[in-house]
């Protein structure tokens, strides 16, 4: 479960906001116009065409009766022609409907597919450009979720908006006849539809309201679903026994959410019914007085269908675009949230006038007075950091839990910028260098790296996906991390599917994997390596193995190394210890160990473990 939602109830969406978001659309059409013109272009084209229909048969239906009338009236021989002529026309044009309805359908299908894909691929490239800690607000996230969520959403709504134009221009066509005849029929028409639609918007916007004051509860729902039934979690919860617990709080959720939905759902559907019988009789009002002029004289018996037909026609139609309508605002207000997404800008971006990233560098880089604390944090989690990771130096991070350790080489890799001080490369602020640069001469690994479910070969190269294909860049990277053993070891080899989710796919040990992320770190030829608690799943031998190695492969680079164990951590050249985010003391190994500080007490500490 991610984060806590809104308050029950919140927002309760008036009319007003309504009509507001339907300014969203046009912006929405320009991005289907994007994603393909030429199929939006024939889509609107075949509705209007499709939008005369309905005026065209009732026309020849009318034609039709009257001649039949005609007919029967006049005695002896006839021609038959124009009643075959009206039959033919108006076969052709239920065909026509038929055939138009179908293409469109499916132009709708294939557009909203397209719309949809189009609208994700949007959403990945917006997301990746953004900070890392913009997606640890609350808000941001809300937004992002319920941005991507809606994709179907907006198929349904490309469709709707669509189909509501198209009725629009039939109901004018209608109307237009009707008109030619009685005005206030068109009135009557209005009076007997309006209430459902005011009904149809209120149980809309409580629905909406429902919607919104259930969301976090159904993350809940969804997260108690993911923990009752996936790989990742059988495993605790058949050993501790949890499946009861979990299916019980299921129950009682959906319970909840089915009680809710119940009891609105009753109501909404009671008012529907009345509503649909007010409808009814403003129809049959208006019928009765057709069929009454018609009785006088006044109308012929075509007429009379092709009245009745248009006013029942206009009335469904009427009904429909109003019922809609609620909808397609419904729709047009989760379009902001995915506008309000695309328009969230990151921070962190490329300088107007980057400075190259140096290669080589020369002086390193210079934490001056570099504090930083994450947003919604009231604490400090670095402060006051001062000192130089030279050029080439190998650099250890020692310090409890929550130190600062993780944050400050999030801040070297500028993943985030500090809130106080700076950092300087070679003289210069890290804020001005090149970034795609900075990201490909800055490695890390962290300690919670992604186990991507994934070919071996694919895993590693992820470290430098521009050399997915390089094959011998690859291996070269598994033998440097010891990653290259295991693969050998695999039934399908550097081809071998790594975790469980796919067809024949292995999982892997902790330190396997990690073997594997490692040689992610070697698939580029970066000046700084990060390597945050890289070996603690590693065995003894393993984790000898791998610094005698990285010492090795990483001569003349910067390194920064975090580690608990301090058989790693005396490797490096120096060792920076960090307290409550603050340096307490910096040499190393041996300068450390004599003066008897924090680092000699820890080393003595872990050191006394294994006598
Ligand atoms: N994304 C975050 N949002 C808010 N606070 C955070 C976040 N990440 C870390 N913190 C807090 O910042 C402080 C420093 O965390 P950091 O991850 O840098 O510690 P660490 O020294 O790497 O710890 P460990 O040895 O457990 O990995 C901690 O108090 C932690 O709770």
């Amino acid at each position: 479960m991610r984060r806590p939602n809104r308050k029950p109830g919140e927002p309760d969406v008036n009319f007003k906001e309504r009509m507001a978001a339907l300014r969203n659309l046009p912006a929405f059409f320009r991005l289907v116009w994007q994603t393909s013109p030429w199929l939006t272009a024939v889509n609107a084209l075949l509705r209007i065409l499709q939008s005369a229909m309905p005026l065209a048969m009732l026309y020849t239906g009318k034609l039709i009766l009257d001649e039949v009338v005609r007919m029967t009236q006049i005695k002896g021989e006839q021609s038959f022609l124009h009643l075959w002529e009206f039959v033919a026309l108006e076969f052709g044009l239920v065909i026509a409907t038929s055939a138009l309805s179908r293409v469109i359908t499916l132009i709708d299908g294939l557009l909203g597919e397209q719309v949809a894909n189009h609208t994700s691929v949007r959403i990945m490239q917006h997301a990746a450009m953004l900070d890392l800690d913009q997606f640890e607000d609350s808000a941001f996230y809300d937004k992002l979720e319920r941005a991507r969520q809606q994709t179907q959403g907006r198929t349904v709504l490309l469709s709707q908006v669509l189909s509501q134009v198209q009725d629009l221009i039939t109901m004018a066509f209608l109307a237009a006849g009707l008109l030619a005849f009685s005005p206030w029929l068109i009135l009557l028409l209005v009076v007997s539809v309006v209430p459902a639609f005011f009904s149809e918007t209120y149980f809309n916007d409580k629905f909406y309201a429902l919607a919104w004051g259930q969301t976090s509860d159904r993350r809940e729902l969804d997260y108690i679903r993911y923990l009752g039934a996936s790989d990742e979690t059988v495993k605790e919860v058949k050993i501790f026994n949890l499946s009861d617990y979990l299916i019980g709080r299921f129950k009682r959720l959906s319970d909840k959410f089915y009680h809710d939905k119940k009891q609105f759902s009753v109501r909404y559907h009671s008012w529907a019914v009345f509503f649909a019988i007010v409808g009814g009789a403003g129809y049959y009002t208006a019928y009765v007085f057709i069929i009454l002029d018609t009785v006088r004289g006044n109308l012929s018996i075509g007429d009379l269908a092709f009245l009745g037909g248009s006013f029942r026609q206009l009335r469904s139609l009427l009904e429909g675009v109003l019922i809609r309508f609620t909808s397609v605002t419904q729709g047009a207000i989760y379009l902001r949230d995915l506008f309000e997404f695309f328009e969230i800008q990151p921070r962190i971006i490329q300088p107007q006038q980057a400075r190259p990233f140096p290669d080589p560098i020369r002086e390193g880089f210079v934490f001056e007075n570099v504090g930083f604390k994450y947003l919604n944090s009231e604490r400090w989690a670095n402060r006051h950091l001062n000192f130089t990771l030279h050029a080439g130096e190998k650099l250890a991070l020692v310090g409890e839990n929550g130190a600062g350790k993780t944050t400050l080489v999030k801040l070297l890799a500028r993943l985030y910028d500090p809130v106080e001080g700076r950092i300087l490369l070679d003289g210069h602020d890290l804020r001005e260098y090149d970034l795609v640069q900075l990201r490909k001469q800055v490695g890390v690994i962290f300690q919670d790296f992604l186990r991507y479910q994934m070919t071996v070969s694919q895993n590693i190269a992820v470290g430098n996906i521009g050399e997915l294909e390089n094959e011998e860049m690859i291996t070269t990277a598994a033998r440097k991390s010891m990653a290259d053993e295991l693969a050998q070891r695999l039934p399908g080899k550097y081809e071998q599917m790594l975790g469980r989710r796919f067809h024949q796919g292995v999982d892997l040990s902790g330190g396997e994997w990690q073997k594997i992320a490692l040689a992610r770190a070697y698939m580029k030829d970066a000046q700084l390596l990060i390597l945050d608690e890289p070996t603690s799943a590693l065995d003894a031998r393993a984790e000898y193995e791998v610094f005698l190695r990285f010492a090795d492969l990483t001569k003349g680079k910067s390194a920064v190394l975090i580690s608990h164990r301090f058989s790693t951590v005396r490797m490096a050249d120096r060792i920076l210890v960090l307290e409550s985010g603050e340096l307490k003391e910096i040499g190393s190994h041996d300068e450390l160990l004599a003066r008897g500080g924090r680092y000699a007490e820890l080393f003595h500490l872990q050191a006394q473990g294994y006598r």
